[in-house]
C-alpha cells in the first residue's frame, strides 16, 4: 500500500456526444494506455484551476471553470503510485485539440471505449459516462398484468433510459411472464431493463439488458454473475456493502435510504452528508435513492452521486396519475 495519494485532475470534454480521449506517452506511469486528459492537481490550486490549465497545456482547448460538472472521484492503489481521480465533465470547451505534448487526441464514442485500452483506475469512469443520470425503478404491483399496463404507461409518459423491473410481491412463475412481456416493452421503446433479483431471474429472460441485484441476493455471491456485456447494479446501504458490490465487479451501487421515503415510513434515512462520506469511499457509480424527485439530481451530484434512483419520480399507477400528470420533469442523460 503506498501512502501518498496523488490528486488528478481529469477531464471529460464532451462535443456532439463523443469525449476527448488522449494516449499516455510511453515512458509515463501507465504509459501506453489511452487517458481522458488532465494531470496533478498542484498545491494552492482548486481541481477546476487545475482541470482548466492542464487541458490548455495538453490539448490547446480553453474550459472555462463554471462549464465544468462532477463526474465521479476515485481512489486507486497501482502499488507504486496512489492516485485519487477527480473526474469532472464539460460540453463547452473552445477550440480544436491537438496534442500539445505530441500525445495522439482523438473523439470517442462512450460505447466503443474498452476497459483494457485504459488505466485500471479508469473502469468507472467508463460505466459513469454510460450510465444515465436517473434509474428508473418500478413500483408495486398486484400483478403481473397490472404490472404491464402500468409499465406502459409509465413508458408513454417518460422514457427512461434504464429501467430495473422490481416487484417483490409476485410469486417466481407470474415474476417470470411479468419480465419477459417487461421486456419485449422495454425494447420497443428502446429502454434497456434490468431483472431484479436472483442470477437465475437473468438467466431465464431472454433479451434482458442486465441484473439488478438485492443486497440479501448480493452478499450470497463472491464473483460477478453475468457477462461483462450485461449491466449489473447492487442495492447497498453500507461501506462494506458498497465494497463488497465493487468486488463483485458491479457497474453501479444504488445506496439508501437518502431521505424519508413512503416506502418505508418511520425511517428518517441517511442525509446529505453520510452518502457523501460512503460515496467518497466508493469505487463505483452510486445513484442516491429514497424520497428523491428529479429535483434532487443537483444536490445528489454535488454529493458525489451519479444520479438519482427511485420509483415516485416516474412510475405512473393509479395513485399516481395525478401526479405524474401535474408536473412532469424532463429526463436528462
Ligand atoms: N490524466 C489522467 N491520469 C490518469 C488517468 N487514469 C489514471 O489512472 N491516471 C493516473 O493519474 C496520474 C496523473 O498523472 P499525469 O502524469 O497525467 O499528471 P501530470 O501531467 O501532472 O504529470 P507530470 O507532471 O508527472 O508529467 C498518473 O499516475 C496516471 O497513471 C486518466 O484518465 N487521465
Amino acid at each position: 500500500m503506498t501512502s501518498k495519494v496523488v490528486h488528478v485532475a481529469v477531464g471529460v470534454i464532451e462535443r456532439s456526444g463523443r469525449v476527448l480521449i488522449a494516449r499516455r506517452p510511453d515512458h509515463a506511469h501507465q504509459g501506453g494506455l489511452l487517458e481522458f486528459p488532465g494531470g496533478k492537481v498542484e498545491p494552492g490550486e482548486t481541481v477546476q484551476q487545475a482541470l482548466v490549465r492542464e487541458i490548455h497545456e495538453e490539448t490547446g482547448l480553453t474550459l472555462s471553470e463554471s462549464g465544468l460538472a462532477p463526474v465521479i472521484t476515485i481512489r486507486h492503489d497501482y502499488g507504486d503510485k496512489c492516485v485519487l481521480l477527480d473526474v469532472w465533465r464539460t460540453t463547452d470547451a473552445e477550440g480544436e485539440p491537438v496534442g500539445r505534448e505530441g500525445q495522439p487526441v482523438e473523439w470517442r464514442c462512450p460505447e466503443s471505449l474498452r476497459d483494457g485500452e485504459f488505466p485500471a483506475a479508469n473502469r468507472p469512469i467508463i460505466r459513469a459516462l454510460r450510465l444515465p443520470a436517473a434509474l428508473a425503478l418500478t413500483g408495486t404491483i398486484d400483478s403481473a398484468g397490472q404490472g404491464v399496463s402500468c409499465l406502459e404507461q409509465s413508458l408513454r409518459g417518460q422514457r427512461p433510459a434504464l429501467v430495473v423491473l422490481r416487484a417483490p410481491s409476485l410469486e417466481e412463475a407470474d415474476y417470470r411472464q411479468y419480465a419477459r412481456e417487461a421486456v419485449s416493452l422495454a425494447q420497443a421503446h428502446r429502454v434497456d431493463m434490468l431483472v431484479h433479483g436472483s442470477p437465475e431471474r437473468f438467466g431465464q429472460t431472454p433479451g434482458v439488458a442486465g441484473l439488478h441485484l438485492p443486497w440479501r441476493e448480493a452478499e450470497k455471491l463472491s464473483e460477478r454473475p453475468v457477462p461483462a456485456s450485461s449491466w449489473l447494479g447492487v442495492s447497498c446501504h453500507s461501506a462494506e456493502q458498497l465494497a463488497h458490490a465493487e468486488s463483485l465487479g458491479a457497474d453501479y451501487a444504488v445506496l439508501g435510504a437518502v431521505l424519508p421515503t413512503p416506502s418505508h415510513p418511520g425511517e428518517s434515512g441517511m442525509g446529505w452528508s453520510r452518502f457523501a462520506d460512503l460515496v467518497a469511499a466508493a469505487r463505483l457509480p452510486v445513484y442516491a435513492l429514497g424520497g428523491m424527485s428529479m429535483g434532487h439530481l443537483e444536490i445528489a451530484r454535488r454529493h458525489g452521486a451519479q444520479g438519482i434512483a427511485g420509483i415516485g419520480f416516474w412510475w405512473q399507477d393509479d395513485c399516481q396519475n395525478q401526479l405524474a400528470s401535474n408536473g412532469r420533469q424532463q429526463w436528462q442523460n
